[in-house]
């Protein structure tokens, strides 16, 4: 697939996602080491060794990539991203002369993630998902779980990092288990919810999970109404995890995934000025490539979109000055 090449409108096998009952259900992900700080581990953490794949579009890589450049790991842990389009194929790497933003696989020289996974593991039989993160040195996959893998950057490196990184965690002892909480049902009803609306193939289910989502879009707002942030002053982990989601609301979610009982600017004031302030901190904005993640879900999901066209508006001007936290809330 050349990058100017649109893929055929007809549904392909890879975005066949849903069940016999209409509903979409996110299969669990296969590769789930740990990277320690204990030298003697399988997998223990050394400057270089670990490389990110991730997609500009991809909420869950999103967050990965948020955590390596606010932890400062950008130095020490690569990254590859692949093309906007998701073909027949899976998720192919591009020159960046063709596709700006996207990369060549300068580590396993593959064209397509899958190529990625099967050398890992030849047997593999289970989708070709993003985030992963690879071990140069074992030749190996060692996790594909974004939740897991944040955690690994929170805190595995810090004895490489520079003193001003090393206290920065976002899941810190005190606010775990509030953390937790809070994940559990915004995952389920918003990060995953969207999905859930958009992939939908019979009324019912896609009634069931929008309603349910905006019910928890109302919760949030309440929370933020009295929050700077989910858990008070501290952004953490769950602010993060949910930053991917909302920020692609009115831009995508909105129009292709039929989740639009209501917008983000014009609907949610408190996210709209939570989702500023995070878009607004140091390093968050490089993560966010709106090109990719437009052209993604509506170019790839044929069986939604079979025209292709992709919609004009990014949604809210994320750059309008908002209330700036006091220090670095983190
Ligand atoms: N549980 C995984 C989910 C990752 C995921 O579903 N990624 C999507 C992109 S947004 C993907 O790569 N899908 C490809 C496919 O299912 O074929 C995580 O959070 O890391």
């Amino acid at each position: 697939m050349s990058s100017s090449s649109k893929p055929s409108a007809a549904t392909p096998e890879i975005t066949k996602w849903h069940s016999k009952d209409g509903e979409f259900r996110r299969q669990v992900s296969s590769f789930r080491s740990l990277v320690e700080t204990n030298p003697n581990a399988e997998f223990p953490a050394e400057a270089g060794r670990y490389h990110l794949y991730v997609s500009y579009a991809c909420p869950w890589a999103h967050r990965t990539l948020i955590v390596r450049k606010l932890k400062g790991l950008d130095s020490i842990i690569g990254l590859s991203v692949v093309h906007y389009l998701m073909g027949p194929n899976g998720w192919e790497f591009a020159s960046p002369n063709d596709v700006p933003g996207a990369t060549l696989d300068d580590v396993n020289g593959s064209k397509y993630i899958r190529e990625v996974y099967f050398k890992a593991e030849p047997e593999y039989s289970a989708r070709f998902t993003v985030p992963l993160l690879w071990d140069k040195k074992k030749q190996t996959i060692v996790n594909n779980e974004s939740s897991e893998i944040i955690r690994m950057f929170n805190s595995a490196f810090d004895e490489l990092l520079a003193p001003e990184y090393r206290g920065i965690t976002f899941y810190p002892e005190d606010l775990r288990s509030q953390i937790d909480e809070l994940n559990e049902w915004i995952y389920d009803t918003v990060n995953n919810g969207v999905y859930k609306s958009g992939f939908a193939t019979a009324q019912g289910a896609y009634e069931k999970n929008c309603l349910a989502l905006f019910q928890s879009l109302e919760r949030i707002e309440e929370i933020l109404s009295r929050n700077e942030f989910l858990l008070g002053k501290r952004l953490t982990e769950a602010d993060l995890r949910l930053f991917t989601t909302i920020l692609r609301f009115d831009p995508v979610y909105h129009g292709h995934f039929k989740c639009n009982l209501k917008q983000i600017a014009t609907g949610y004031p408190n996210m709209l000025r939570w989702t500023r302030e995070i878009y607004q901190l140091p390093g968050i904005r490089e993560t966010v490539n709106m090109e990719h993640i437009k052209k993604h879900y509506y170019m790839s999901h044929t069986q939604i979109n079979p025209t292709q066209v992709v919609p004009l508006s990014n949604g809210p001007d994320l750059d309008t000055p908002t209330v700036k936290p006091a220090a670095r809330p983190y």
